[in-house]
């Protein structure tokens, strides 16, 4: 059967979840969605045993495979490899560390045959992230979503499980696209030639705990972030309009000051 649906999973040193992320993924797909599916992975040259475990569970019969990048490290880049590579056109990106749970899938695959870009969201009423999170990540995550504001009408701009139609994929010039930025969902929401009009699906999903390995991303993330969201500022509304981007950074601001002020009264 021809593959309609691929998996894209952006991986560094994630061997200890390929297995667990392979098989809950394929039992959630069933046996009718499994025929038509592809899951692949793209590794930044890990040298962990991943490719090992990558073959191992081919050989089982999962229709899975990974591609070892030694040129080129990083998310997003990652990512865009993944789609390109894909042979389906309808296209999902998950992490690796089931964070993002392989038994949302198939709802996302259902909700991108209606949308032509849909998303996992973490902001929606009976799902949530981690309770546990400290304030100072609740303040950041927060300031982050407000300043994407401008740019999507995406509940949780954020989030890196998401999918889309590759037919939109390859109407935008691939160098349009910044692969080096943070958010490569945010990206192409964005940058995307989406038709007129069209909204996007969002699914709920409970953000998990990476219980194996570790999270690759670093403080720098923040800058890449600014950096990514003051060129998509650009990019949507001129570069005249850099007035735009100094309110956002007014509300960062007074949001931040906001939350300190409520954690000093207690
Ligand atoms: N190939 C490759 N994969 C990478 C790299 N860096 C990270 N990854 C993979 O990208 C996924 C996410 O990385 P984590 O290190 O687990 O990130 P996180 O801190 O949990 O951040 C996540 O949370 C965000 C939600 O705010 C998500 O948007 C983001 O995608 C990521 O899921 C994992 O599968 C990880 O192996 C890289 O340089 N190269
Ligand atoms: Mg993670």
């Amino acid at each position: 059967m021809p593959i309609e649906q691929s998996v894209i999973v952006p991986a560094y040193k994630e061997k200890l979840n390929i297995k667990p992320l392979t098989t809950r993924l394929f039992a959630a797909l069933g046996n009718d969605g499994s025929r038509t599916t592809e899951l692949i992975f793209v590794d930044d040259n890990s040298r962990d045993g991943s490719v090992e475990e990558v073959e191992r569970l081919e050989k089982q019969g999962y229709n899975v495979r990974i591609i070892v990048r030694t040129d080129e490290r990083g998310l997003s880049s990652a990512v865009l490899k993944g789609f390109y590579e894909a042979r389906g056109e309808y296209l999902i990106c998950m992490d690796a560390d089931l964070q993002h749970p392989p038994e949302s899938v198939p709802l996302l695959f259902q909700s991108l045959k209606k949308h032509p870009f849909a998303l996992g969201t973490r902001y929606a009423p009976g799902v949530g992230i981690d309770k546990d999170w400290p304030l100072h990540r609740r303040v950041i995550s927060t300031t982050a979503r407000l300043m994407a504001r401008p740019l999507t009408t995406a509940s949780d701009p954020m989030s890196g499980f998401f999918g889309l139609q590759k037919q939109y994929l390859l109407q935008c010039d691939p160098k349009e696209i910044n692969s080096h930025g943070f958010k490569i969902a945010l990206e192409l929401m964005a940058k995307l030639p989406l038709p007129e009009g069209s909204r996007l699906g969002e699914i709920p999903f409970s953000f998990g705990v990476r219980t194996e390995g570790e999270s690759k991303l670093s403080g720098k993330v923040i800058i890449q972030y600014l950096q990514q969201l003051k060129e998509l500022y650009a990019y949507k509304y001129g570069l005249g309009n850099i007035f735009l981007f100094i309110i956002c950074w007014v509300v960062l601001v007074l949001y931040a000051l906001s939350e300190l002020v409520k954690l000093v009264l207690g």
